[in-house]
């Protein structure tokens, strides 16, 4: 499925096109070392980061449950350059249908690994949580810097993006949201 020699050929191509010398000794390994590299990275495309959520406890709290500041590095999928930040899981089981708290950052990191949009990985652990969970209500928010607006283009490092994914009772009720956001937004 992945294909680690179209990879090396890739970059050995990107390498020659940028006038560099891919048999000289310091790059003659690199088409080799990024094919790994990009399968770590996009180790996300070969899972189903819901699955990790299938380990589930029953425990009859139905309050909030957030885990914050769990880190996060994405591959912009416009420039296939990082996005770096953090994400923040919050959630209201029911039914004493409680996961583990790693396995929300497992989450997060199997929807990170890919080539992505911000929006749409805050999207995804949402709606995972959502259909795995059946919670009252999650809300997820995450915050990156990128480096294609950064290193490059635009330059304007520092910039950080935010978004949110509010499903369920956060969406309906203010005070509820309310609550998850300071908690989220406290000691920042
Ligand atoms: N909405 C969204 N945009 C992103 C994300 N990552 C990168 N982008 C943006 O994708 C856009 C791509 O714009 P284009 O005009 O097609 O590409 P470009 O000429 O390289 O754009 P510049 O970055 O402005 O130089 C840029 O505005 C990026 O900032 C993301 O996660 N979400
Ligand atoms: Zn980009």
């Amino acid at each position: 499925m992945f294909d680690l020699a179209k990879i090396e050929q890739a970059v050995k191509m990107i390498l020659q096109a940028i006038g560099e010398d891919p048999d000289r000794e310091g790059l003659v390994e690199t088409p080799s070392r990024v094919a790994k590299m990009y399968q770590e990275i996009f180790a996300g495309l070969d899972e189903d980061p819901e699955e990790h959520l299938d380990k589930t406890f029953s425990e009859e709290h139905e309050e909030m449950v957030l885990v914050k500041d769990i880190r996060l590095f994405s591959m912009c999928e416009h420039h296939l350059i990082p996005f770096i930040g953090k994400a923040h899981v919050c959630y209201i089981p029911r039914n004493g249908n409680v996961t583990g708290l790693s396995k929300l950052a497992r989450l997060v990191n199997g929807y990170a690994r890919r080539p992505q949009l911000q929006e749409r990985l805050t999207k995804q652990i949402a709606d995972a949580i959502m259909s795995r969970l059946n919670p009252y209500g999650v809300l997820v928010v995450v915050e990156a810097e990128h480096l294609c607006m950064s290193m490059r283009g635009v330059r304007a490092p520092g910039a950080k993006t935010v978004t949110s994914a509010v499903r369920g009772i956060f969406k309906k009720n203010e005070a509820s949201r309310a609550e998850a956001l300071s908690l989220i937004l406290k000691n920042e």
